[in-house]
């Protein structure tokens, strides 16, 4: 099909996008329990998206689980075998939007089309390098510039507590960033706080079918969540800006190189809070920094300042906090320029051999929190907090 620049422009629906999908023409009318709010947003974005050019299979499988997510809620059909690739690649996409509500789903895919409507307006004119914010997150700030695709998290007023559509759109944002073209992956926080960690009002959250229900999908949740930092391919590094607490401190163990503001701190508070640790820190920690100066930690909730942290190995490098964007920024970019498959591949020389035991304690940390969470202790401690009786 010829475009208005007379340019072939690939018009990838609904041919190409069906049978990479193979949704039926009919799936595409919104069934009548998706009769939400912005339902009429939603059958608008439906009839967009026909009308644009090929936005790669990446944002097509994006667009795929939104649909999913958003018209039949969360993936609950037999996940696919190994060499049914397409089918699997689907079901993935599908099921790393764990329990993202229905509603959610809805508005994410109708920012995203928006978004591919306006770049493919003005695709001539935009670079592909160029600083781009993709759009689709509610939570996150993401932007790909100079060959560093920076993930912020974005809940300064909540100190960047880690909601469940959180969790959903940090591994979303990961698995893009996978395979997009930078070099190297920063996950940051925006406002005082790097992150306080879970947000506790995730435990408020019931299903009908029961806390034991809640519990059980949110081990999942955790367990997949952990695992997209475990397989992560790139080199990853945080950018501590501010206070970390619980689970965005835990994950830190599996981060390449770690940089903080002589601000953060460093808090796990999990006896505190009747819970256990996770992000695969019962292995990382004693590894990183010896059982004893683990356990002050994990156990017993001792906060260290920057400085400790740095001395005992889970920070690379401690900066002023008042140069602290300057510096690390002008660090990466240096660092960004370096050939990209070979940072790649020393990072899986490092780290490959570890990944099926990382797995393991994965599962394993994730299957006795979820005992953890249906504990007197833990409810108690969380009801304390929710109810103002207690902060950290
Ligand atoms: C049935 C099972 C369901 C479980 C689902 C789990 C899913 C996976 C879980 C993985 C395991 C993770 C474990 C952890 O991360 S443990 C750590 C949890 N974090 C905390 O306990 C921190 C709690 N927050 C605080 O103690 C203080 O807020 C803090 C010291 C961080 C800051 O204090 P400050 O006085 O400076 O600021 P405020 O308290 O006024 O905070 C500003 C507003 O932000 C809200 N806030 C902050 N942190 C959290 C949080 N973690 N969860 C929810 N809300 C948070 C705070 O309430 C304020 O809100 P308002 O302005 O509305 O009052």
């Amino acid at each position: 099909m010829a475009g208005a620049s007379g340019r072939v422009v690939r018009r990838w629906y609904p041919h190409v996008l069906r049978s990479f999908l193979q949704v039926p023409a009919l799936q595409l009318h919104v069934s009548k329990t998706a009769m939400r709010a912005s339902q009429k947003d939603f059958e608008s974005a439906l009839s967009q998206v026909k009308l644009l050019k090929d936005p790669g299979n990446e944002v097509k499988l994006k667009l795929y689980a939104l649909y999913k997510q958003a018209t039949e809620g969360p993936c609950n059909t037999p996940k696919p075998g190994v060499f049914d690739l397409i089918n699997k690649a689907k079901w993935d996409a599908w099921n790393a939007l764990g329990s993202l509500p229905k509603e959610t789903a809805r508005q994410n895919y109708v920012d995203l089309v928006s978004g591919l409507s306006s770049s493919s307006d003005s695709s001539s004119q935009v670079k592909p390098e160029a600083d781009r914010k993709q759009r689709g997150y509610e939570t996150l700030v993401v932007t790909s510039e100079d060959s560093i695709t920076k993930i912020m998290m974005n809940r300064p007023a909540k100190k960047n507590a880690i909601t469940t559509q959180m969790y959903n759109e940090i591994m979303l944002a990961l698995k893009a960033a996978s395979k997009d073209d930078s070099a190297i992956t920063v996950l940051t926080g925006n406002g005082d706080y790097y992150s306080s960690g879970n947000d506790l009002s995730n435990f408020t959250d019931i299903p009908p079918e029961g806390i034991e229900e809640k519990a059980k999908s949110s081990a999942i949740l955790l367990r997949d969540f952990v695992d997209c930092f475990i397989d992560f391919p790139k080199p990853l590094i945080a950018a501590v800006n501010g206070p970390a607490v619980g689970i965005s401190v835990t994950i830190l163990g599996l981060f390449d190189t770690v940089y903080a503001s002589s601000r953060a701190t460093f808090h796990t508070p999990f006896s505190h809070l009747g819970q256990s640790p996770e992000g695969c820190s019962s292995y990382t920690f004693p590894k990183i920094m010896g059982p004893a100066k683990a356990a002050e930690m994990l156990i017993f909730g001792k906060k260290l300042t920057a400085a400790e942290a740095c001395a005992q190995g889970l920070v690379s490098e401690v900066f002023p906090d008042s140069t602290f964007q300057k510096e690390v920024w002008t660090r990466l970019k240096a660092y960004s320029k370096l050939p990209p498959n070979a940072m790649r591949i020393s990072k899986q020389v490092i780290r490959n051999r570890e990944k099926e035991k990382l797995h393991a304690i994965n599962a394993e940390e994730s299957r006795v929190l979820q005992e953890r969470w249906l504990s007197d202790e833990c409810t108690n401690a969380v009801m304390n907090f929710l109810t103002r009786k207690a902060k950290l």
